[in-house]
């Protein structure tokens, strides 16, 4: 070894040439060749120990970070690609005394070495900025930016209003009126009840069963809130980039690609890009927050020509998926259009790359060929308006209706998880009618079925069909069951489906026959393959109004009526839960007991009707500064005069045309 003195002036002799080659006026490829030469200097010189590993691992870093355009570049002639994987393997080494050659840098030593740190510090800011300064589209949640986890309180309940922790939407959900209280440090404390005038008997003393864990004054999580799971960009962003001491394949790769110290090969490099690539967006995998001098360029040339696709440019091309390519993505996923879009990104808040011959974009993803033949104006329309996005809906968000819920679990869930084993007569049928008074929970069945069996759920009321898209709704029901086939398992769901498949009428309109021809010839499955997965779903209030063709073919013909006693006390307790509420057992049996004849919606209306109560029991002075915590809980008088606001919606007559064409047509109880 050599004394530090000598390894010092060493050190400068080679410096001095590596300033010899940092000319302005040379030309690439000269600076390439330079630069060659001068990797085969440090190495000749370190493998004969005139020159240690350590300073020659120093110039090798001096170099990368001077001459990382030429290092970055794909030119065989001037790009250094062939010789950095040689100048790596000797940056990674040292002799030993017994003059074995053995690894000097480990994994965890590199991601330690302050260059290696800088320039990650560095390529974060520089995304930072670039985000900053690009539209606010710019940020694709969960892409371009790894969200930091959100602090998940100890109930559950998450304390960021990041989209992953907003709760999930229950039967009661309405725009506007939140579904819980909001978590955090007062959210602990007990109210206090500034309206005197109005106590609830009950605020100390829980009741039965359903003081715990339903009601009683003590604020709660929402239960149903699903726990901040991190996306697929939060669980990226959080692993180590390099697991210290491990050195399998990926550690090298990451090793190589970490920053340009180390990361002299472009071939390395793109390996390690190839192995994040499969996961999601580059910058969230081993290489975040690095950018090759290329890439950059990329960067730079799409914010000049491609404002709109700054956002996908910065996440190094998130929307890359054609619509037919990958299996049901589920209802929650995001959907990417299938063809190529004008500029100004789409309804989803996507952007989209409009095809530039001259521009460096991307080419757009392939169109799936069952698309071809529609028009891409229709697919949009599809994919904005009647693809539906909501929140999952699970069976015991349905409250009642066992019996239609155990048929359609065992004729359409369990043969669309299990298509393998529900074939020949066991098959689902392809489509269902679900009958019944409104606001029965018919259209959360149609989503529950598509959350339970990972369906893509397509909700379109029929008579937007015939009314929206006037002398298009033909084209509109082929293009509907295209995207579903492209989508499948996929679910269909066609609200007031009586006024697609009504009975033939004289003065009937011929646009409206023609839809209604199309619509059977798709149900009949003449465009679509025994395999397909795709089951129509529909819902009407108006059973006696579906021609007898229709209904022949909507052969499973399910009653949904109004709750019983018992889903009524379900989805009061339900929704109770989610509000400071002090009603009593026998309070609670009261409100049931005189909610009969009450819909679903009904309830629901009457729950929301009851909790405005407390607030409506305060003067106007006190709303403007009371805290949420000091609001009153519901009690018992709420409802009651609830209950002289919101009245049944379904008269008796009605319930008995149910009954009858239930008896006649329906299929089970
Ligand atoms: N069985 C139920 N369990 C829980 N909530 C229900 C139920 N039925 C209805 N609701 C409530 O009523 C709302 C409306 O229900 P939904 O839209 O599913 O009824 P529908 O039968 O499709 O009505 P319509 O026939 O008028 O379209 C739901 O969002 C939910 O809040």
């Amino acid at each position: 070894m050599q004394a530090p003195s000598s390894r010092a002036v060493h050190l400068s002799e080679w410096q001095k040439n590596y300033f010899a080659v940092t000319s302005g006026t040379c030309p690439a490829a000269q600076k390439a060749e330079a630069y060659r030469a001068q990797v085969l200097r440090v190495q000749y010189a370190c493998a004969s120990s005139e020159l240690s590993p350590v300073c020659a691992s120093r110039l090798f870093r001096k170099y990368a970070e001077k001459y990382s355009a030429i290092v970055d570049s794909d030119n065989a002639e001037t790009g250094l690609n062939n010789y950095a994987e040689s100048v790596l393997t000797l940056a990674r080494c040292q002799q030993a005394d017994s003059g074995q050659w053995q690894s000097g840098l480990s994994v965890s030593s590199v991601f330690q070495m302050r260059s290696v740190q800088a320039m990650m510090r560095a390529g974060e800011e520089l995304r930072g900025s670039l985000l900053g300064a690009a539209d606010p589209s710019a940020a694709i949640p969960g892409l371009a930016v790894a969200p930091k986890p959100p602090t998940v309180s100890a109930g559950g309940g998450s304390g960021e209003s990041a989209p992953l922790a907003t709760p999930a939407h229950g039967p009661g959900w309405a725009p506007g009126v939140p579904e819980s209280r909001p978590s955090g440090p007062l959210s602990a404390q007990p109210p206090v009840a500034i309206n005197t005038s109005k106590t609830c008997a009950t605020v100390s003393a829980p009741f039965g069963d359903l003081a715990t864990p339903l009601f009683g004054n003590v604020r709660k999580e929402n239960g149903s809130a699903p726990k901040a799971s991190p996306g697929l960009g939060l669980f990226l962003a959080q692993q180590p980039l390099a697991p210290p001491g491990s050195d399998g394949p990926w550690d090298r790769s990451a090793l190589y690609g970490a920053g340009p110290a180390e990361a002299l090969s472009a071939p390395a490099l793109s390996r390690a890009l190839r192995k994040t690539e499969g996961s999601g967006p580059r910058e969230e995998g081993g290489l975040r927050g690095f950018k090759t001098a290329k890439e950059q360029l990329w960067v730079e040339q799409q914010k000049k020509h491609h404002p709109a696709a700054r956002a996908a440019a910065s996440s190094c091309g998130g929307v890359k998926k054609s619509l037919g390519a990958s299996r049901s993505r589920g209802i929650f996923g995001k959907f990417v259009p299938p063809v190529p879009k004008p500029e100004g990104g789409d309804a989803n808040g996507g952007v989209q790359y409009k095809p530039d011959s001259a521009g460096p974009a991307e080419p757009a993803p392939p169109v799936d060929e069952r698309l071809k033949s529609l028009e891409p104006k229709m697919i949009e329309l599809i994919m904005s308006e009647i693809m539906d996005h909501g929140p999952p809906v699970t069976w015991d968000d349905i409250a009642g209706v066992e019996f239609a819920k155990a048929t359609i679990k065992e004729i359409v869930v369990w043969p669309m998880l299990r298509p393998d084993i529900f074939t020949g007569l066991r098959g689902p049928p392809r489509g269902i009618l679900l009958f019944g008074p409104p606001g029965t929970g018919k259209t959360l069945i149609g989503k529950c079925i598509a959350s339970q069996s990972g369906a893509t759920f397509f909700s379109i009321s029929a008579s937007s069909l015939t009314s929206k898209w006037v002398g298009e709704g033909e084209k509109m029901v082929r293009a509907l069951f295209a995207v579903a086939r492209c989508q499948q398992p996929a679910v269909i769901f066609i609200d007031e489906i009586d006024s697609l498949l009504s009975q033939r009428a004289d003065g009937e309109h011929e646009s409206s026959r023609r839809i209604k021809t199309e619509f059977l010839v798709q149900l009949d499955g003449a465009t679509t393959s025994s395999e397909d997965r795709i089951l129509v779903v529909g819902a009407t209030n108006r059973p006696q109004e579906i021609d007898e063709a229709a209904r022949r073919r909507l052969v499973k013909r399910l009653y949904i009526p109004l709750p019983e006693a018992a889903a009524r006390r379900q989805i009061v307790r339900r929704l109770m839960s989610r509000e400071q509420c002090c009603l009593r057992q026998e309070e609670l049996e009261l409100v049931v007991q005189r909610s009969e004849g009450f819909s679903g919606a009904d309830m629901t209306q009457l729950c929301r009707e009851a909790a405005l109560g407390p607030i409506r029991s305060l003067q106007a002075a006190d709303l403007a500064t009371i805290t949420a915590d000091q609001v009153p809980p519901i009690a018992y008088g709420d409802f009651e005069k609830a209950f002289s606001a919101v009245r049944p919606s379904v008269s008796p007559s009605d319930l008995e045309l149910y009954e009858n064409w239930n008896r006649a047509f329906g299929c089970g109880k």
